[in-house]
C-alpha cells in the first residue's frame, strides 16, 4: 500500500467492525407477526412456490433472484496478489458484492469454492443458477478462467461474466478510446505493447481487436517475456491467438517506439527506461493492483507528456472494472437478460468513454475536492459519478434488447431512466460529498477527550485519512500507551498532544476565562482550575484563541454536562439561538430532527430560530430545507393548550420573512407522507419535510433514538448550529467512526 496513506491496522479495523466482513442480509417484508409469518413461511410461501414451478418466469417477480447477483471466485488469481486460495479471497468477493449494491442497487452476495478444478467449478455454479439473475465470476486465474466462463455461459440461460475479464476490457477500452482521442492517435494505427496475458489481459486485446486494433501492431508479454510466433514456452491456445511473427523477445524490446502500455501484470513490472523509450504522447495504463505496474510519478518523471492511468482510487484515471460491472448487471438484470454479450459490453465503453467528454457536475467536483474537466488527467469518469447509475445501464439494456439478449424488454426507457435516478441512495452522496469538503478544507481538529481509545482511533484517522492535523488534548504517555494498545503506536509521533502543561498558551486562556466569569462568582484558582483541569474548557479555550480550527467532544461524557463547560467559553446556549440539529438517515431518506440538544422547552420564537438554524445545516448537507413544526395536532386538531406553540411558529416565519418552506402544525406522519398531506390542500409544503421542529428537548431525544433502536436508522449528530464556532458533541455510545464523522462535519463548519 504505498501511496494511499492506509494502514495494514485501518484495513483491518475497517473488515472488523461494526460486524466481521462487509455485508449482511436484511428482510425486506415484515416478520412481525403470526400472519407475517404464515404469509413469508408455511403456508403462504407456498402459493408463489406452485406459480414459479409452473412457469420459472415468475421467479423474477416473487423472488429476489431478479435482482440478486453471486460474485464467485476460487482465488486463484487475487487482484495481483496471485493465488490466495478461496477463503484468502473472500475479502476481495464480500467487496465486489458491496461495490454491486453502492453504485447499481443490485443485491449480491460472495461464494468462495475450494476447489482449482473448472469441472468442479462448473458443476457448482451450474446447480446454483436458479438462485440468481446473474453471475459474476471474479478473481480466477487464467487459463482456466477462460475455459469455466465459456462452458457455463453454454450451460447456463443467465448472464455469467467474468469481470477481470471483460468488465477490465469495457473500462480499459473507454479509457483508451478517450486517451488516443487526447493524443491525437487512432486505435488502427498505434503500437500496443500489452503485459500480462491471463484473464484481464486477453480479454482486453480481444476486445480492442474488435474496435480496429491491429493484430500486427499488438504485442503481448507474459513472464516469458514476448509472445511470438512459435515460441513454445508458458503457451496456451488463448496466448497462441495473439502471437505475431516478430524478432523482438522481451518487454523493454516490444517498448521501444510503443504508442501504449497496457500492464495487467503485477507490480512494479515496468521500468522508467522503458517508458523513456516510448513514443511520442504515450499511453500508459498501469492497471495491476493493489500497486500498479509503474507509478504516475515515476512514469510522469521520464515522460511528462504520458497520459497515464492505474487501477488505484488515489491517482487521476483510475481504470477499474469498479466503473463496468455494476452497471453491466444492472441493464442485463433489467431486461431479465440471458447473458451479456459483446455488443452490451460495447455500448457499456462508448457510454463510459462519452460521458467523461461532458461537463462534470458540480457535485462530483465537491466529491474529490476539485474541478474534473475532460483531458490528460481525466480521461474516464470517476466511480462517484451520479451519472452512471442512469447513463450506463440503458446503453447496456438498449443494446441487449436490440441483440435479442432480453428476457423482458423494457417498453419506456425515459421512465426507466427515472427510475434508476431513485436507486441509489442519497444520503451516500451526501456523507462523500462531507468528506470531500472536510478534506479540502484542512481544519486542525481539536479532540479534546484524548484519554479515550475511540477518540484516539478516530483523530488518527482524521489524520491519516487527509483531513488535516489532529490536536488531541490529553497526557503524553497516557495518549501513547492507549494508542500502543490499539495497535497504532506509530501515530504518536504523527497527531500532536496538548495539554495544560506543555502549552505556552496557558496563561492567555485563563485571562479570557476569567473575563467572562468573573461577575459569575468564580475567581482565580476556580479559572486556573477549570483551564488546566477540564477537558473540555481547555480545548474550548483552544478553539477560542484559534489554536485548532474546530473541536469535537462528548464521547465521554453526557452532553448536558459537556455543554455547561463549553458555556463558559462560549455563548452556546438556547438564549443567542444555538440550536442542536440530528440528522437520521434511513432506507434512502434523510430527515434532520431540532432541536436535539439546547432548548428544553422552547416558545414560538425559539422554535422559529430552530428551524433557521436547522435550514442552514440542510442546505450545507446539500438539501432544500422543508420545515414541518410537529405535534400530535395538525392545523388546529386537537386543539390543546400544549401544541399552540407549534401553531403558531409558522406565523413567526412568516413576519420573517424567510426563504425556506414551512409549515405546521402537524403530525409525523403528515409532515413525512406526500399521501396524507394531500387530505390539506392549502398546506404550503411541496413535498414531504426533511426537517421536523419537535416541541421539546424531551420529544426530539425520544423521536431520534426510537428510529435508531426501532429501525435501525443511521444518527449523526447531534450537530451544534448558530455558535459561530464549529463545536460538534458526539454521544457518549460513539464509535471511532461516529467520532469520525462528527470531525468531519465539524471541519465543513456545518453547524
Ligand atoms: N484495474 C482493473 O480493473 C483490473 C486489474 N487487474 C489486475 O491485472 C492483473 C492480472 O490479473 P488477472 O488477469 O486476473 O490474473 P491472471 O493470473 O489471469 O494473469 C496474470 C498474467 O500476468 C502475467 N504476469 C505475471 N507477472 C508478470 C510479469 N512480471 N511480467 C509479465 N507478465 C506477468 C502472467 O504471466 P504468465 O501467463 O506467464 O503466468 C499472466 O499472463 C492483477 O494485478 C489484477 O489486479 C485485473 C482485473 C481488473
Ligand atoms: C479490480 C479487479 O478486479 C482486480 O484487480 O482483480
Ligand atoms: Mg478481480
Amino acid at each position: 500500500m504505498s501511496k494511499s496513506k492506509l494502514t495494514r491496522e485501518e484495513a483491518l479495523n475497517f473488515h472488523l467492525e461494526p460486524t466481521p466482513g462487509k455485508w449482511e442480509v436484511q428482510a425486506t417484508v415484515p416478520m412481525t407477526t403470526q400472519r407475517d409469518l404464515s404469509l413469508a413461511y408455511s403456508p403462504g410461501v407456498a402459493v408463489p412456490c406452485e406459480e414459479i414451478a409452473q412457469n420459472p418466469e415468475l421467479a423474477y417477480d416473487y423472488t429476489n433472484k431478479g435482482n440478486l447477483v453471486a460474485v464467485i471466485s476460487n482465488g486463484t488469481a487475487v487482484l495481483g496478489l496471485g493465488n490466495l486460495g478461496a477463503l484468502g479471497g473472500k475479502p476481495v468477493m464480500e467487496g465486489k458484492s458491496v461495490l454491486f449494491k453502492r453504485f447499481a442497487d443490485v443485491n449480491s452476495i460472495d461464494i468462495e469454492l475450494d476447489t482449482e478444478d473448472p469441472d468442479e467449478f462448473c458443476k457448482a455454479v451450474k446447480l446454483m443458477g436458479p438462485t440468481f439473475g446473474g453471475i459474476n465470476l471474479e478473481d480466477i486465474k487464467a487459463p482456466e478462467c477462460f475455459i469455466i466462463e465459456q462452458r457455463l455461459k453454454e450451460e447456463m440461460d443467465i448472464p455469467v461474466f467474468h469481470d477481470d475479464q471483460h468488465g477490465t476490457a469495457v473500462i480499459c477500452a473507454a479509457g483508451l478510446l478517450n486517451a488516443l482521442h487526447i493524443s491525437g492517435k487512432k486505435i488502427e494505427d498505434v503500437k500496443i505493447v500489452l503485459n500480462g496475458a491471463g484473464a484481464a489481459g486477453i480479454a482486453c486485446i480481444e476486445l480492442l481487436k474488435s474496435m480496429g486494433a491491429r493484430h500486427d501492431n499488438c504485442i503481448v508479454c507474459d513472464t516469458k517475456g514476448v509472445i511470438y510466433q512459435g515460441r513454445t514456452e508458458g503457451m496456451n491456445q488463448w496466448k497462441s491467438a495473439h502471437a505475431i511473427t516478430t524478432e523482438l523477445r522481451t518487454l523493454e524490446e516490444a517498448m521501444k517506439g510503443a504508442d501504449v502500455f497496457l500492464g495487467v501484470s503485477v507490480k512494479g513490472a515496468v521500468t522508467q527506461a522503458m517508458v523513456e523509450a516510448m513514443a511520442p504522447n504515450p499511453v500508459i495504463f498501469a492497471m495491476a493492483n493493489p500497486d500498479p505496474e509503474i507509478t504516475p510519478e515515476e512514469a510522469h518523471e521520464v515522460r511528462p507528456d504520458a497520459i497515464v492511468a492505474t487501477g488505484r482510487s488515489d491517482y487521476p484515471n483510475q481504470v477499474n472494472n469498479v466503473l463496468g460491472f455494476p452497471y453491466l448487471f444492472r441493464g442485463a438484470l433489467d431486461i431479465h437478460a440471458r447473458a451479456i454479450n459483446d455488443e452490451m459490453k460495447i455500448a457499456c465503453a462508448h457510454a463510459l468513454a462519452q460521458l467523461a467528454r461532458e461537463d462534470v457536475p458540480d457535485e462530483v467536483a465537491v466529491a474529490y475536492g476539485k474541478t474534473l474537466k475532460f483531458g490528460r488527467d481525466y480521461i474516464i469518469p470517476t466511480p462517484f459519478d451520479p451519472r452512471l447509475i442512469y447513463r450506463i445501464p440503458p446503453a447496456v439494456a438498449k443494446a441487449g434488447m436490440d441483440t435479442g439478449a432480453a428476457r423482458r424488454p423494457i417498453i419506456d426507457m425515459d421512465a426507466y431512466e427515472l427510475n434508476l435516478k431513485t436507486r441509489l441512495d442519497p444520503t451516500a452522496s451526501i456523507l462523500q460529498g462531507l468528506s470531500a469538503r472536510a478534506r479540502a478544507a484542512q481544519a486542525r481538529m481539536i479532540f479534546a477527550e484524548g484519554d479515550d481509545p475511540r477518540v484516539l482511533r478516530a483523530a488518527v484517522s482524521y489524520q491519516r485519512s487527509g483531513y488535516g492535523k489532529s490536536l488531541v488534548v490529553g497526557r503524553v504517555d497516557d495518549v501513547k500507551a492507549k494508542l500502543e494498545a490499539a495497535g497504532l503506536g506509530d501515530a504518536v509521533n504523527e497527531i500532536e498532544v496538548v495539554n495544560a502543561a506543555n502549552t505556552e498558551h496557558l496563561d492567555s486562556y485563563k485571562e479570557l476565562l476569567y473575563s467572562r466569569l468573573q461577575r459569575k462568582g468564580i475567581d482565580k484558582s476556580d479559572v486556573h482550575r477549570m483551564a488546566a483541569r477540564d477537558r473540555h474548557i481547555f480545548s474550548s479555550l483552544m478553539l477560542a484563541h484559534g489554536h485548532g480550527d474546530a473541536l469535537v467532544t462528548g464521547a465521554t461524557r453526557k452532553s448536558a454536562h459537556v455543554m455547561s463547560r463549553i458555556n463558559r467559553v462560549f455563548d452556546a446556549d438556547a438564549d443567542t439561538g444555538a440550536a442542536g440539529v440530528t440528522a437520521v438517515m434511513h432506507k434512502g431518506r434523510i430527515v434532520l430532527i431540532s432541536d436535539t440538544l439546547v432548548h428544553e422547552w422552547p416558545n414560538e420564537e425559539d422554535l422559529a430560530n430552530i428551524a433557521e438554524r436547522a435550514a442552514g445545516v440542510a442546505r450545507h448537507l446539500g438539501l432544500e430545507p422543508r420545515v414541518a413544526f410537529v405535534s400530535f395536532s395538525t392545523f388546529g386538531y386537537p386543539v390543546s393548550e400544549r401544541a399552540e406553540k407549534m401553531h403558531l411558529a409558522p406565523s413567526v416565519l412568516d413576519r420573517r420573512g424567510v426563504d425556506f418552506e414551512y409549515e405546521g402544525e402537524m403530525t409525523v406522519d403528515v409532515a413525512l407522507n406526500s399521501r396524507a398531506q394531500e387530505a390539506y390542500p392549502f398546506q404550503r409544503l411541496t413535498g414531504p419535510a426533511n426537517i421536523l421542529v419537535v416541541p421539546a428537548r424531551h420529544s426530539a431525544s425520544i423521536s431520534v433514538k426510537l428510529v435508531q433502536e426501532m429501525a435501525g436508522a443511521t444518527v449523526i449528530g447531534p450537530i451544534l448550529a448558530g455558535v459561530g464556532q464549529s463545536i460538534q458533541l458526539c454521544s457518549t455510545g460513539a464509535t471511532a467512526n461516529d467520532i469520525l464523522n462528527m470531525a468531519i462535519l465539524a471541519a465543513c463548519k456545518v453547524g
